[in-house]
């Protein structure tokens, strides 16, 4: 049987990277690191070749009235908490996919967007970049979709939080695979 000799560097990357949700430090997320990461990322299997991401970029200057914006979509109670909350990353990437007009398409176009964000995730892990994928029900609301200009046949996949940091988490164990894993057999 044919076995790998070694852990490789990439399976090495895979199991090291950590979301990073917090404690982020002030070092300057640049609009230019995150393009450079995205170049390697856009890499990912795309059905069709249909590519169907897009992004926006929120940096450090346009932060604080990006957060205010899709904080004011939160019923007034739960603003407060929500501005403070959107504006603990240095950073965010918005990305946003195109639906497709099929379940098929749909479930094609969300599948490449998660392949790419995981690509970006390592690329940025392995530069000292944390990044966390967020899926907080604003990314869902019509009124952050008007925010941001999203079309009618588009979807936000996800706010990227990011920002460098001093202390890695705990990694969080996995489900053993031999847990998940069966081989077919014919009877
Ligand atoms: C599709 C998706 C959505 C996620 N949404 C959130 C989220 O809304 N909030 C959050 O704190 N983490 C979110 N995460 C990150 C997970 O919590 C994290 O990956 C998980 O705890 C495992 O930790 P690790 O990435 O450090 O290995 C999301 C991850 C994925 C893949």
């Amino acid at each position: 049987m044919q076995m790998i000799k070694q852990q490789s560097e990439l399976a090495k990357l895979i199991r090291e990277r950590r979301s990073i949700k917090k404690g982020y430090n002030n070092k300057m997320v640049k609009k230019e690191i995150v393009t450079q990461l995205l170049e390697d990322a856009i890499w990912a299997p795309t059905h069709g070749m249909r590519q169907p991401w897009r992004f926006i970029f929120v940096g450090e200057n346009q932060k604080r009235e990006f957060a205010k914006k899709i904080a004011s979509t939160y019923p007034e109670e739960k603003q407060e908490n929500r501005e403070s909350y959107l504006n603990e990353p240095n950073a965010i990437l918005v990305v946003i996919m195109e639906k497709g007009d099929n379940q098929k398409k749909q479930d094609e176009n969300f599948g490449a967007t998660a392949c790419l964000i995981q690509n970006f995730q390592l690329l940025a892990w392995e530069q000292g970049l944390g990044v966390v994928w967020k899926t907080n029900p604003h990314i869902y609301d019509p009124n952050v979709e008007e925010i941001l200009q999203v079309q009618e046949n588009e979807r936000i996949v996800g706010f990227l939080h990011m920002g460098y940091f001093d202390e890695q988490p705990e990694k969080k164990e996995r489900i053993p695979l031999r847990e998940k894993f069966t081989t077919f057999h014919v009877e």
